[in-house]
């Protein structure tokens, strides 16, 4: 065998000798320098677009991927940085590393967004990429991964729970019904002096208040005493250690199955067997029910909770599975998360502390008699929304996002607000991806102005015909936190009256009191994940007199 293999060789190098051979190595290596002097090679040629540097011949941005991989740098960092010093203007950028197709075009800007998520959707599924970072987790059938037909089905069922009825009866019923425990647990924090951890406690409740709206789950992790906050919540470690794990696949340049040999993959696998077994107890006591009780088995008999909805469809449990775990990161984090975020801008600038007592006061009450937010309120306060909208703004719950191209495109800036002057329409073509980030977006000047970086509710306010103040919406394009077009988020509506919900009873009923030494020498900054987690910070709560 290898003496075959050896003789074939040497017929066809016979002739040529070690130097000759070398000489073309270098030769063919120095023509394809030449032929791609800053990008990746193979990759097709670019002109007229900005080229992130450091870019180097053959290898292209390889070396910025590698330090992002080993956690030199952030890559929610690099990629404000690369727009606000290389890309100044607003302008695309593009970079070459052999990931996501080779090329990743970056587009943070709402007049590229518009013809991406709208005038031509179908170009830009999630497509494998998404579905290879998801798959083992939020699996390839779920609203989060899936495209076309499959997402389709999920976003119609879905969407129910969301309806108007539904809203204003199980979902808000719910809502305030934990708002109760929670504003005992923070009774309970008072009267024992004790600090909690804010971001934490803010994951129990939208946890606890989406597992039991969505799945009638009590997952009892919103203790009503302060000493059940030490207890770790299993199902939360492993869940955001699996969102951390995706968030690495993301640029991943070995393949999926080089994870068994490594300890991540090893942890990333047991986490997922106990949030499968997890979601697997959630799932098996409902169909127990039902073959009990029939197919009504929602405690609130005024609407079917999520769960139901795909039962009805004749979901087998194994299609279970990936709806709760996508609904559970869509409804858990993505709130959570902002509330923790627009409590630290509070602690920046504690004047709108007092601004939203002043507005929710006529609303909810006084301290002492204070009546939960209902969803009819929501009108009634847009300083608290604006509140709300401007953490959002400034902390995307989806900090980036990629998208990729399926067939060769232009793409135009297209209308929105923000479209910025002289922008050149980009060529993007097939397998390659293109990228944006919220979070650099609600960073840039060209964007939302001057003051882009401060935090100003003011710029969510506008006065109605008849002199009234009112919530501002602006395109979707332009305030992106929520996404746009067809894949816009389901649960805004959700997501926004939870969060002025939380934050009426917090302020209304207790003074805060943050660690000033932890937040000044130590400020929260975000974790690395598929989401945006405020890393912790302490608060210590008093009750208000009237
Ligand atoms: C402040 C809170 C929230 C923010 C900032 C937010 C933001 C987003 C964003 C950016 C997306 C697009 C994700 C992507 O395609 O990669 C999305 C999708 C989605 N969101 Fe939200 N979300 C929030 C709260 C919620 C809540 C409470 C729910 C309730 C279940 C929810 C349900 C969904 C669903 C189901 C989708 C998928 C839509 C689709 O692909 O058709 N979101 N959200």
């Amino acid at each position: 065998m290898i003496d075959v293999q050896s003789s074939s060789l040497s017929r066809l190098f016979g002739s040529i000798d070690a130097k000759t051979l070398l000489i073309t190595f270098v030769i063919s290596t120095a023509l394809l320098a030449i032929a791609y002097p800053n990008s990746l090679v193979g990759t097709k040629r670019r002109k007229n677009i900005v080229v992130a540097q450091p870019a180097y011949p053959l290898i292209g941005n390889l070396t910025w991927i590698l330090d992002i991989l080993a956690q030199r740098t952030r890559l929610l960092d690099e990629i404000y940085r690369l727009q606000t010093t290389q890309a100044k203007g607003g302008m695309p950028f593009t970079m070459t590393f052999p990931a996501l197709g080779g090329r990743v075009t970056v587009i943070n800007n709402p007049a590229y967004i518009q013809h991406v998520q709208k005038t031509n959707f179908d170009n830009y599924p999630k497509g494998p990429d998404q579905q290879r970072i998801m798959k083992d987790v939020l699996g390839v059938h779920g609203i989060f991964a899936s495209d076309g037909d499959i997402w389709l089905k999920q976003r119609k069922l879905a969407s129910n729970i969301f309806s108007f009825n539904n809203f204003r009866t199980h979902v808000q019923n719910t809502v305030v019904r934990e708002i109760q425990t929670l504003d005992t647990l923070l009774q309970n924090a008072c009267q024992q002096n004790t600090k909690v951890n804010f971001p934490d406690t803010m994951f129990r409740f939208t946890l606890s208040s989406f597992s039991l709206m969505a799945f009638d789950a009590d997952i009892k992790c919103l203790p009503t005493k302060v000493e059940g906050l030490q207890i770790p919540n299993q199902f939360a470690t492993n869940f955001d250690f699996a969102q951390e794990v995706m968030d690495h696949r993301i640029f991943a340049l070995l393949p999926k199955w080089s994870e068994y040999f490594t300890k991540e993959g090893y942890k990333m696998r047991k986490a997922l067997r106990q949030l499968d077994s997890y979601c697997y107890q959630i799932i098996d006591s409902r169909l127990a029910r039902r073959e009990k009780e029939g197919t009504n088995t929602s405690t609130d008999k005024t609407g079917k909770d999520l769960l139901e909805l795909f039962m009805d469809r004749g979901l087998t449990r194994e299609e279970l599975l990936p709806v709760i775990l996508n609904f559970l990161i869509a409804g858990r984090d993505t709130t959570a998360q902002s509330l923790a975020w627009l409590f630290f801008e509070l602690w920046k600038s504690p004047k709108y502390i007092d601004l939203i007592r002043e507005s929710i006061a006529p609303v909810v009450g006084t301290p002492e008699s204070q009546s939960p937010m209902q969803y009819d309120d929501m009108k009634e306060l847009p300083f608290l929304q604006a509140c709300f909208y401007e953490a959002v703004r400034l902390w995307p719950a989806v900090p980036k996002n990629v998208k990729r191209v399926m067939q060769d495109d232009i793409i135009r800036p297209t209308g929105g607000e923000a479209t910025i002057e002289g922008l050149p329409d980009v060529d993007v073509r097939a397998g390659e991806s293109v990228i944006w980030s919220d979070f650099t977006m609600s960073r840039m000047p060209e964007v939302w102005g001057e003051d882009c970086l401060e935090f100003k509710p003011e710029r969510f306010l506008e006065k109605d015909e008849s002199g009234r103040l009112r919530c501002k919406e602006y395109s979707q394009f332009k305030f992106h936190s929520f996404n746009a077009g067809p894949r816009m988020c389901l649960g805004k509506t959700l997501a926004v009256y939870e969060g002025m919900a939380v934050t009426a009873a917090i302020l209304g009923r207790y003074d805060v009191h943050f660690d000033n030494d932890q937040m000044r020498n130590s400020p929260p900054t975000y974790g690395d994940s598929l989401t945006l987690p405020c890393t912790p910070y302490f608060v210590h709560f008093t009750p208000r007199q009237n």
